[in-house]
């Protein structure tokens, strides 16, 4: 049997062309005769090309395109960008830094913690610390946690205890059942050129600061980093902005200094809230917290085991001994995962 013959394939009639348009002139910036400069007293804003110049320069040197990936995460509200620098990549410069840390045009966030290869030899790896403005820290306890949490997901630390090296030394880490995380913070230091504090010679319990004219009684204690807590009555109507950046400010602290208002609601709990160098008030500062406890304890005003409520969420602090590590508890979150474009 011949099978049917196929119709012949008729030719396409041709597509309609669209109508011609005119490119529109472009509009005139209704500003194009002033000149416009920063206000004197303000810092100038990192310009593209500088955050575009650091990227580059925080990119792996293969990298086709200098996209960074990151890690968003949150310990009790203290939030950080944290980045992989293991296999080489370059710390980030000061400029990214800022960039990164803007909550307006970047990601947003108190600091920026690189993940690092391990500096002493039984730890998993090292971290490093950035606040907002770019400078360097040598601690930071929620970022202790967080960089624990990473290190767990990315299958680098695989056991319940595990060690992490800080710009300030190493530090034991406790994997808790509730998925919480345990950090050995060190031995409190109170020497006063260990803070620094100047004008000072020998350690005190409290100390005594004019500050224009007022006088001013803290406690001061180095966690890896500066402290200065200051006890008072009510931490809700603290003067946290004004004085904790007068503080910062004071030749008595050369290197600036983290600022907590500390009101003692029992001997078990304190309420705290702190104004950080680098960065101002944040919703927990981990150091801060052992800095608070580790100043009331010597006092004897708390136990040694004690609640510390700071205004993104709770901390468990402990420190059996004068001479033993002070320990810090508390929850390391995942917020996304991103890519930074320049
Ligand atoms: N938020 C941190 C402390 C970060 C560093 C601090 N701002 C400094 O400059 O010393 C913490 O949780 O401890």
């Amino acid at each position: 049997m011949r099978r049917p013959r196929r119709p012949k394939a008729q030719p396409m009639p041709p597509r309609p062309r669209p109508p011609k348009t005119r490119p529109r002139p472009r509009a005139k910036n209704p500003l194009r005769h002033l000149k416009l400069r920063p206000p004197k007293h303000r810092k100038p804003r990192t310009t593209v090309a500088e955050v575009r110049a650091a990227a580059r320069a925080a990119a792996p040197a293969d990298a086709a395109s200098s996209r960074l990936r990151f890690s968003k995460m949150h310990g009790a509200g203290n939030d950080f960008v944290v980045i992989d620098l293991r296999h080489g990549r370059p710390a980030p410069a000061p400029a990214l830094c800022r960039a990164l840390a803007d909550r307006h045009t970047g990601v947003g966030c108190d600091q920026i913690l690189t993940i690092e290869d391990p500096r002493s030899p039984h730890a998993v790896a090292s971290y490093g610390i950035f606040n907002a403005d770019g400078s360097r820290a040598g601690q930071c306890g929620n970022g202790a946690r967080c960089v624990a949490a990473w290190l767990v997901r990315e299958g680098v630390a695989r056991d319940a205890v595990f060690t992490v090296d800080s710009p300030a030394g190493a530090h034991e880490v406790t994997r808790l059942p509730d998925g919480t995380y345990r950090i050995a913070m060190g031995v409190p230091r109170w020497a006063p050129e260990q803070v620094p504090l100047r004008g000072f010679t020998a350690a005190q319990e409290t100390y005594r600061l004019d500050v224009d004219g007022q006088s001013v009684e803290f406690g001061a204690v180095s966690m890896g980093n500066p402290h200065a807590v200051i006890e008072v009555a009510d931490a809700t109507s603290a003067p946290v902005h004004a004085l904790g950046a007068r503080l910062q400010r004071d030749a008595a602290f050369p290197d600036s200094v983290n600022v907590g208002f500390a009101q003692v609601e029992s001997r078990g709990r304190v309420r705290l809230r702190v104004y950080e160098r680098g960065v101002g008030e944040t919703l927990a500062c981990g150091s801060g917290a052992c800095a608070a406890a580790a100043v009331l304890m010597r006092r004897d005003r708390i136990d040694r085991d004690v609640a510390i409520a700071l205004p993104g969420g709770e901390l468990r602090i402990a420190w059996p001994r004068d001479d033993a590590p002070i320990t810090m508890a508390g929850p390391a979150a995942f917020v996304f995962e991103g890519e930074w474009m320049a």
